[in-house]
């Protein structure tokens, strides 16, 4: 028979624990304590203001009941937080405005929730030793070194000028008037922050650069699960477009390059973190896939190709459109050029490798993104506007 100890990455069994996650009913908070809920025996201790992507979680007659508790509460005023802290082993701190549309139209709620809001977080975690996991960005990279080199230089070519390294890499953003980098310079602030109540006071703490994960309950479509003048991320942004049958549309020419992760594999780099805390502590973590590169028009191309696969309508014949990043985003607008995570330092630690190609994770999400939300489309677009 099978042993049902689980064993951490030295051999050792692995103890139940208690999370408090904070920012547990977003995006990447509902795959954690699904997984979290599905695979081990700790509990969680889930506080949000919103649980409607964790509800399928919450119903009482699930074999989990008895491990996950929904805490309504806004980090920003609640005292019951740092109670919740003290009664879990760890904290996860996932709560954040992380929306580029926001960071340049709203720079002070940005910073706000990206540093200030943290900071009662990493203090109560300092004060009562308690281990706490915070989820930073690839943002606070801002742009490649290789970025200011001439258009034809060939050390553009050149892995030292692009790759992005946890411990060698400077944080190069643009300039104040371009509030793009509000919310990366608060999230390294808070980065140095949790390092130096390390170095200082002996935190244990482990920072997350998530490298755009993506996944099925990615952010909101607007007009159906979020508001209509709303803008979420590139892939809700593609995935409200190609549900409506309308053209994509691509910031400045779509000529920006990510690397995509598929958020089933990411999670479970993040498992990894939780159950090898010796191997995890004190360190920064790239978590991304650096096989998944694709320009946003490349994107575009293969979410227009794939949609069309899985729901069965034909692409448009013009599938996407030009606009300007002032038109689509507002001034103070700035981009991340380019983002190649460099894996060294998880693959050290953790032993972690992202799996899923872009094809494939685009092809599951979308799936799920045409089987949740195209009959609310129809209806949406059927009903006759208010006089
Ligand atoms: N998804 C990605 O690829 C990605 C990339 C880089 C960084 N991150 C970081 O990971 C974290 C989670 O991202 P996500 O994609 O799940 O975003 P998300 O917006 O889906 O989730 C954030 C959650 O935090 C909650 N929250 C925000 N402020 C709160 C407050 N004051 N009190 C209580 N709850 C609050 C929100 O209601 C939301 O449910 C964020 O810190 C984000 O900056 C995510
Ligand atoms: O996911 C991440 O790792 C991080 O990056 C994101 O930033 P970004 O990748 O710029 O945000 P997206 O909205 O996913 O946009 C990606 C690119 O697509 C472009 N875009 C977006 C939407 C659209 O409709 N069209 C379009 O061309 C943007 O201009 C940008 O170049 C967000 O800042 C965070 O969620 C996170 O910290």
């Amino acid at each position: 028979m099978a042993s049902s100890v689980r064993l951490d990455l030295d051999g050792n069994p692995i103890k139940p624990i208690t999370i408090c996650m904070i920012g547990a009913g977003g995006f990447i908070g509902s795959h954690l304590c699904e997984k979290i809920m599905a695979e081990t025996p700790h509990k969680v201790l889930a506080l949000d203001v919103y649980n409607d992507k964790i509800k399928h979680l919450l119903e009482p007659d699930t074999p989990w009941a008895a491990r996950i508790q929904f805490h309504r509460l806004n980090i920003k005023q609640d005292s019951r937080l740092e109670g919740l802290i003290k009664m879990a082993d760890l904290t996860i701190n996932l709560a954040a405005i992380c929306t580029p549309a926001d960071y340049n139209t709203r720079p002070l709620d940005t910073i706000y929730s990206n540093f200030i809001d943290a900071l009662p977080v990493v203090k109560y975690c300092s004060e009562n030793q308690k281990r706490l996991i915070h989820f930073s960005t690839c943002e606070v990279y801002g742009k490649t070194i290789g970025s200011f080199l001439p258009k034809d230089s060939p050390l553009r070519q050149d892995p030292a000028y692009y790759v992005l390294k946890e411990d060698a890499s400077p944080c190069i953003f643009g300039s104040i008037e371009k509030q793009r980098w509000s919310y990366a310079c608060a999230k390294q602030l808070i980065e140095r922050l949790i390092y130096a109540e390390g170095a200082e006071n002996g935190l244990e703490f482990s920072i997350v650069r998530p490298f755009n994960w993506i996944g099925p309950r990615m952010d909101f479509i607007p007009g159906i699960d979020g508001p209509s003048e709303g803008v979420p991320r590139v892939l809700a942004c593609f995935s409200n477009n190609l549900l409506r049958q309308e053209p994509l549309k691509l910031v400045d020419g779509g000529q920006s390059q990510r690397t995509f992760v598929y958020i089933k594999d990411a999670i479970e780099a993040v498992l990894l973190m939780i159950e090898n805390p010796a191997r995890a502590n004190g360190h920064i973590f790239n978590v991304g896939n650096p096989n998944n590169e694709v320009t946003v028009k490349q994107l575009a191309e293969m979410m227009t190709q794939i949609y069309a696969k899985v729901s069965g309508e034909p692409a448009l014949e013009k599938p996407t459109i030009d606009v300007s990043s002032k038109e689509f985003y507002g001034v103070g607008y700035d981009d991340s050029d380019k983002r190649i995570p460099d894996m060294t330092i998880i693959n050290q630690q953790l032993g972690w490798n992202p799996k899923t190609s872009l094809w494939d994770l685009l092809e599951s999400t979308l799936t799920y993104q045409h089987r949740t939300y195209a009959e609310a489309i129809k209806k949406a677009i059927a009903k006759p506007v208010a006089s």
